[in-house]
Formats: structure tokens, sequence, C-alpha cells
């Protein structure tokens, strides 16, 4: 897959000259409903033997306009998850645009021209809800009188998981309330992120328990506090693990919150790792313990249980 930075106004030269079957969206999470999206533009782009091309914003419009209630930014992927999500379901060209004012002033005329028709459009395939401009004036039922027919458009329905709709909105909800199990059904894959492993206070090993202290990359959510059952990996390998997010309570009051990983069967340093964490299933909330002879009594156990899970998926697996 190619990645295309755009910045407006961008450079022709920048643009392949391959005609393409276009899929839009901000794809934040690129969840289930986006899946659908970008299916049925593979389908038509295959269909037609044209490559399948993918245009993502590289920040979230709320940046340019801000709504109320959205405090800061909270991804569910960031841009590099993002990519390597889209090449899994068969994108062939994906086009980063920076979401700035100038980007985002645009009328819709000039959207559709300098963004699908100069992009080498022919099929244009996005959600029933996706906008270009205001809503009033630039949604999926205008699109035609911009395109004047130089560009086919395919309009995918709202996808329903269990009778609910399937929204980024409702999987930031559930990983706020550390429900990454029911995320993970709405995603259509294990919710994943990723971090730098950064010195803690060296009281983890002391426990029989080292853990290491993930530093998340900045905008990307991590689930709420509580304990997971996650899989970490550090190079190329995938090891199970059990990871807190908390402020552990057990050690003193108001410390911030933070992610700290006890990896099974694993004994190397890895400070400056790059890692990343699939979190699998919430296990329990944090527990603020007498002592830490009792915190280490619930490791054991939360390892025991763990290391059950893995086991039980594995089976269901093979
Ligand atoms: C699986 C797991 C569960 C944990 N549960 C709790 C908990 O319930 N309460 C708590 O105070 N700390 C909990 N902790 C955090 C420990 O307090 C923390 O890992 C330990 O203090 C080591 O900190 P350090 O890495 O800064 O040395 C947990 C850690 C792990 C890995
Ligand atoms: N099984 C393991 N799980 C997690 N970290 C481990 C493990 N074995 C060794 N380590 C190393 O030990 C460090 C954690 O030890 P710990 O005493 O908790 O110190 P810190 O407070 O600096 O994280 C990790 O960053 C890693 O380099």
């Amino acid at each position: 897959m190619r990645i295309i930075y755009l910045h407006h106004p961008y450079k022709t030269q920048q643009i392949p000259q391959t005609e393409v079957v276009l899929a839009m969206g901000f794809f934040g999470g690129v969840h289930l409903g986006h899946q659908a999206v970008i299916k049925e533009a593979r389908a038509e782009a295959t269909k037609r033997k044209m490559p399948l091309a993918a245009m993502t914003f590289d920040h979230h419009p709320s940046v340019v306009f801000p709504k109320p209630g959205l405090n800061g930014l909270h991804y569910l992927s960031s841009v590099k998850r993002k990519a390597e999500l889209m090449e899994d379901f068969g994108v062939d060209i994906l086009y980063v645009v920076s979401f700035t004012s100038a980007l985002a002033h645009l009328k819709p005329q000039e959207f559709v021209d300098k963004y699908m028709v100069a992009l080498h459009a022919k099929v244009i395939v996005a959600g029933f809800d996706y906008t270009y401009g205001p809503r009033e004036i630039a949604d999926m039922a205008h699109l035609p009188s911009y395109s004047k027919n130089r560009f086919d458009i395919i309009t995918v329905d709202e996808f329903l998981l269990d009778g609910q709709k399937v929204s980024s909105t409702r999987i930031r909800n559930d990983l706020e309330k550390s429900n990454v199990d029911h995320a993970n059904k709405f995603l259509g894959y294990v919710y994943q992120t990723s971090g730098l492993v950064v010195h803690g206070e060296a009281r983890g090993r002391t426990l029989g328990f080292p853990t290491a202290n993930v530093l998340s990359d900045p905008w990307v959510r991590i689930p709420g506090i509580g304990i997971y059952a996650v899989q970490l990996k550090v190079g190329t390998k995938w090891w199970p693990a059990m990871a807190s997010v908390g402020r552990n309570v057990t050690f003193g009051e108001n410390r911030p919150i933070t992610l700290e990983i006890n990896i099974f069967d694993f004994d190397q340093e890895i400070y400056g790792e790059q890692v990343s964490v699939k979190w699998y299933h919430y296990v329990r909330g944090e527990i603020k313990f007498a002592n830490a002879a009792e915190l280490v009594e619930q490791l054991k156990m939360d390892e025991k249980n763990i290391r059950k899970y893995f086991a039980n998926l594995n089976k269901k697996r093979n």
C-alpha cells in the first residue's frame, strides 16, 4: 500500500495518474461500519480492475470545528495503526489529508473537484452519513449535483450489530467504561495501542511481578481504570501478559494513572522499546489493598485467571 500525505493546496505531481475507486471517511478505529464501506469499495475496485484508494484525515475535524463536550483528542487509532488496518482490508493507496482551516473552508464544489475528481476517482464510496462540508449542503444526497456525472457514487448503509449502530462514539464510551470486550466486538478485531517502555518506581520487581511501564502515544485512547488480559508486542513477538491501568492506590493517594504490564514467562530488560498492546479482556477493577503482600496474592490469582483465559481462547481458535 502506498501512503500519500496531502496538505492543502497540494501539488498535482503527488497524485498517481491511474483512475481509482475512492473510499471516503475519517475511519476512526476502522470499525465494522468502516470495514463495510471499505469492503464494498474493494469489491467495486476489483470489478473495475482499478486500484482502491481511501482518504482519511490526519486529525479529526473537531480540531478546526470544536464541539462542546469533546475535550481533547483521543483517537481509536493513530494514523500509523489506521494505515496498517487499511492495508489489511485491501486498500492500495491511502491519502492522509491534513485537516486544516484552509481545507475545512473549501466550498463543497471545490472539495469535490480537488479531492475527488482530481484524484481520478471514477467511483466514490462512503457511508450514509459522510459529509464534506456543512451537512445541509454537503451530504451524500447532494453529491450527484457536484459530481456532474464525473464519477459514480455508492452509499453504504448504517451497519448494525445486534440491532445497535456501530459507531466510534459507542466504542469510545465502551473503552472509557473499561468494557474492552464490547469495544472489540464492534471493532471486529482486538483493540490495539502503542507506547514506550519507561522507568517506574522499581517496586514491581520487589513484589515478584516486574511491570513494564508503558507511556502511551499521545492522542490515543487507553481503556479506563482496571486490570486486563493483554498481549504485548516486543520487537516482532507477541507475549501474553496482564495489564493494570490505574493509580496504584495501594501505594498512596492521588497518584497519576499509569499503564503497567507484567509479561508472562519473560525476563528481559526492555526500557526504551516501542511496544504495542492488544487489549483482549477486562478482568477486574483496581483495589486498594491493606499491604503489598495482599496485592501479591491477588496478582498470583490474576495471573492464573489470565493464563486460563488465553488457554481457552487458543482452544476456541484451534
Ligand atoms: C495485573 C496487575 C494488577 C494490579 N492490580 C493492582 C491493584 O488492584 N491495586 C493496586 O494498588 N495496584 C495494582 N497493580 C499495580 C502495582 O501496584 C504496580 O504494578 C506496582 O506498584 C509496581 O509499580 P512500579 O512499576 O512503578 O514499580 C497491579 C499491577 C498489575 C500488573
Ligand atoms: N516479566 C516481565 N514483565 C515486565 N517487565 C519485565 C519482566 N521481566 C523483566 N522486566 C523488566 O523489568 C522492568 C520492570 O521492573 P520494575 O521493578 O517494575 O521497574 P519499573 O518500576 O522501572 O517498571 C521492565 O521495564 C522490564 O525492563
